[in-house]
């Protein structure tokens, strides 16, 4: 024997209003939605038809409830049977049951959410000239079908539905909170909407274009439109449009730059009635800098009408959208390239994160974003032009290290450790195989520094011992080298592979047996280690080199050592903080000795 589901209303009800709609505010939504959908039900056959929207509030009903009537297609009493009594069954599928998608719903349920204001729902219907009908359902599940009688017949073809409070919902349904819900989801519907008489409808929706409105007029409005919306005056707006999405809209380019890891949330439209507020997913990840605010008539919405449905129309339409975004920008580059860098100001990270896979963009930030290099910021292309090659430094530590002394050899050297610019001039390299790109690194700067002569390098046997015994125990080597600029006196250099084992050495003297096994996994053989590189052209460290006075060499070492870190942005270990206070007081000490004696 075969059976049917029972339903339990109140339990379906209760799983709308605590996990599909966000608030009970949305019934007015969904009550919108079916009367747009039943007028352009009439329009299917009749395009000239002029729907209209009557909404009175509990203000005027006099007794709290609130009645939203229309001049759409109704119902006839098979129809409310089989449809309003019928939870998931919607009028608005196809024989197969796809989403027809010239209605808003599809699911047969937004009926429903009347019941988290009200415990009955009234609906008064006609369709055609078939007689009245009245339906009257209950949030217990239980629903009375009959014909009007003649005195309640009405006068034409629509609906009426009518919701009485339920105690604690009453202000839902005033006149003030109805005219701002009705304003909010359809103040841009194509036909009047009022309350209590008042029209809500009627102004110029972001995305028309009024043919006699004029661009500078148009450019007003929109940012009027968007300071209200969005909270800010935009640095441009796009005109944005799919036709297979059935889209059409504006995006606003933000003046400040936004967070990359917040999802970008747009407002959308559908069939000219609010959607979402905060949809996301609309545009492609990287166009992180625009707000958009568009209609659809093609994008399906989820259940819950506060996002959009993720399909392969979706897919197609946030291509298509980014596209456009992508032609402002390289049209921007060819006929305001003023205007495109002070946007790269505020949004080079979105702009280099599109660049590092699309050529075109790729040559916009080569063009046009000024990098930060030892000579000044440059942009990719200037660089290029002017020392024939790309030589940079992948690590911000390193540049800091290496930018000063590099500039001063004459070697320009461009900054690639903020993020993205390392992977860019890559990808340069790529496209153009004939290009020389030179990664800078600290070992490669010990090459352009100048040996001394034999008998200046003779001369250092006793002075290097002594530095070898001082900073042997910090785990540096020392050379003394002939370099620009001479008012530089040590320069300290670790690269990232030295920089690496140092950490694992100094990290195997901390940890247990066990972990100390495995770091050993990744020590190098050849142990290297960091260097300290005294400059001879230096006139104090001359002099250093010639004290022969192992005590004081030794503080002086120390002390230069310290400064080099220092100067290079390097952590101070505890080691060398102890050998700062060393050295530094030890020198004055000698300094005050001294003084005394005179
Ligand atoms: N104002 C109206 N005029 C004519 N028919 C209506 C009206 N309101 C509801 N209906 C009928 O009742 C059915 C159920 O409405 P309901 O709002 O529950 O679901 P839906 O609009 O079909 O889908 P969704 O759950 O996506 O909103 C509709 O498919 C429609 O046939």
């Amino acid at each position: 024997m075969s059976e049917s589901f029972r339903v339990d209303l109140r339990g379906i009800v209760d799983l709308l209003s605590h996990h599909l709609y966000t608030s009970p505010q949305v019934y007015s939504r969904e009550l919108l939605q079916n009367a747009v959908d039943a007028i352009t039900a009439v329009q299917l056959d009749r395009p000239e038809y002029q729907g209209r929207i009557s909404i009175t509030s509990g203000d005027l009903t006099g007794d709290g409830s609130l009645e939203i009537r229309d001049n759409g297609i109704g119902l006839g009493e098979r129809q409310v049977h089989e449809l309003l009594a019928t939870i998931g069954r919607s009028s608005k599928r196809d024989e197969l049951g796809f989403a027809r998608h010239e209605f808003i719903g599809q699911f047969g349920i937004g009926l429903l959410s009347c019941f988290m204001v009200s415990d009955e729902i009234r609906v008064s219907t006609r369709r055609g000239d078939e007689p009245t009908v009245l339906w009257h359902g209950r949030s217990d599940g239980s629903y009375a079908v009959e014909l009007a009688a003649a005195d309640r017949q009405r006068a034409e073809p629509g609906t009426t539905v009518t919701l009485r409070p339920r105690p604690g919902t009453e202000h839902l349904l005033t006149r003030a909170a109805i005219t701002r819900l009705a304003g909010h989801y359809g103040s841009q519907l194509p036909f009047p909407v009022t309350v209590d008489g008042t029209e809500l409808t009627g102004g110029t929706a972001p995305w028309a274009r009024p043919e006699q409105e004029s661009a500078a007029t148009r450019r007003v409005r929109l940012e009027r439109y968007c300071e209200e919306v969005f909270g800010f005056t935009p640095f441009d707006v796009i005109d944005i449009a799919s036709a297979e999405a059935g889209l059409n809209g504006v995006a606003f380019v933000l003046p400040m730059p936004a967070n990359p890891a917040v999802p970008a949330a747009h407002r959308v439209y559908l069939k000219q009635m609010l959607l979402a507020e905060g949809a996301e997913r609309l545009l492609p990840d990287w166009a992180f800098f625009v707000r958009c605010v568009v209609d659809t008539t093609e994008l399906r919405p989820t259940a819950s009408r506060e996002a959009l449905y993720e399909d392969s129309l979706l897919a197609a339409t946030r291509d298509a959208l980014g596209d456009r975004l992508r032609g402002w920008l390289l049209r921007l580059g060819t006929g305001d390239p003023a205007r495109l860098r002070s946007f790269l100001r505020v949004h080079h990270l979105g702009v280099k994160a599109i660049a590092v896979h699309d050529d075109e963009m790729l040559r916009l930030v080569e063009e046009f974003w000024p990098m930060e290099t030892n000579v000044g910021p440059l942009t990719l292309a200037e660089f290029r032009a002017r020392y024939g090659l790309l030589r940079f430094t992948p690590q911000l530590d390193e540049f800091r290290q290496l930018a000063p002394v590099a500039a001063a050899q004459g070697l320009a050297v461009l900054n690639a450790g903020y993020v993205y610019d390392s992977e860019l001039i890559d990808r340069v390299a790529t496209l153009d195989r004939e290009l020389v790109v030179e990664p800078l690194r600290a070992a490669d700067l010990t090459t352009h520094l100048e040996r001394l002569d034999v008998a200046d390098e003779g001369s250092l046997g006793p002075f290097l011992a002594t530095a070898d015994r001082v900073l042997g125990r910090l785990g540096c080597d020392v050379l003394v080298r002939s370099f620009e600029p001479s008012g530089l006196p040590a320069l300290y250099l670790l690269d990232e592979d030295t920089a690496f084992q140092v950490d694992v050495r100094s990290t195997r003297e901390q940890v247990d047996e066990t972990w100390a096994a495995i770091l050993g996994s990744f020590q190098s053989a050849t142990d290297p280690r960091p260097r300290l590189i005294l400059n001879h052209r230096n006139p104090l460290v001359r002099q250093v080199l010639t004290l022969g006075e192992p005590e004081l060499t030794g503080m002086c070492l120390e002390g230069l050592y310290v400064q080099a870190l220092l100067l290079g942005h390097h952590p101070l270990r505890p080691a060398d903080t102890a050998v700062l206070n060393q050295s530094f007081l030890g020198l004055i000490g000698r300094a005050v000795a001294a003084g005394g004696a005179a």
